[in-house]
């Protein structure tokens, strides 16, 4: 037979390109999951419009810098280290969130090119006062609540279109009644305590007073208009 015409044993040389790839695999490809970073999360959280005053992509998309505001989100409190590089066409980000847990990101190099906004920060994350929330008063909880309860705000009856004086809102905090001033709206904020991401101890500095510049200093972003609307007591009387 003339070995010139067999072809089962023909060697298949690598593009040159290539020929180093072997051995180049990641490591432990076994606990690495594939994510599509190519949506920035928007509208994916039922709470996205619910938690902010809109949906614009500026909190979400990933730009330097706000990676810590994405992880905490996430619930990512613990140290993340990031690592990138590139196999052939394909470069990837290796993030380690936890000790057992990796995940990678793998796109395509034009794609990268093509969206300035998917970078990533090596920069440790901030400390957030982020609050563990007790069973049953997640947001969600909260949502529900103020979808079921007949009388949130504790007005009896009563209007809340009435004008209140910033005397009779100081009154309103202790234990049994919290009432705060947002925005020039009295809120009675007494059933929303315990649903604070932020904690009830820090929401207590809200308590008798307008807190309308420390609601900006933490989470301008916040849409407490909807969030609190079922607490509305009524318009503070500036005049007063
Ligand atoms: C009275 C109306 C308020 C509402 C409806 C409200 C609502 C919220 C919400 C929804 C979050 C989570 C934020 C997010 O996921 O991005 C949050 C977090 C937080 N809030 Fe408030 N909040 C209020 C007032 C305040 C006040 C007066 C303070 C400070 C005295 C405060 C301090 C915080 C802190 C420290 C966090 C957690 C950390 C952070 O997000 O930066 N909040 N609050």
């Amino acid at each position: 037979m003339d070995n010139d015409n067999d072809f089962t044993f023909c060697k298949v040389a690598l593009p040159s390109d290539q020929e180093n790839l072997e051995g180049q695999a990641v490591p432990n490809i076994g606990d690495i999951s594939l994510r599509d970073d190519s949506t920035n999360g928007a509208g994916s959280n039922p709470f996205d419009s619910f938690l902010w005053k809109n949906n614009s992509t500026d909190k979400k998309s990933v730009k330097e810098g706000e990676v810590d505001d994405l992880l905490w989100k996430n619930n990512l409190t613990d140290k993340i280290s990031v690592k990138e590089g590139a196999v052939g066409s394909l470069s990837f980000t290796v993030t380690d969130t936890a000790p057992s847990k990796q995940t990678v990101s793998v796109v395509a190099k034009d794609s990268v090119k093509s969206l300035p906004q998917q970078t990533t920060s090596t920069k440790g994350p901030k400390v957030r006062a982020k609050v563990p929330f007790e069973k049953g008063y997640s947001q969600m909880d909260w949502l529900k609540l103020t979808r079921t309860h007949p009388d949130l705000a504790g007005l009896k009856g009563e209007s809340n279109r009435r004008l209140i004086p910033i005397d009779e809102v100081k009154k309103h905090k202790g234990e049994g009644s919290i009432w705060t001033v947002l925005k020039g709206r009295v809120y009675n904020i007494t059933p929303y305590m315990k649903f604070h991401p932020g904690g009830d101890d820090i929401l207590m500095k809200a308590a008798g007073k307008d807190c309308t510049s420390l609601f900006n200093k933490y989470h301008a972003w916040v849409n407490a208009e909807f969030m609190l609307e079922k607490c509305l007591v009524g318009t503070l009387d500036e005049s007063r």
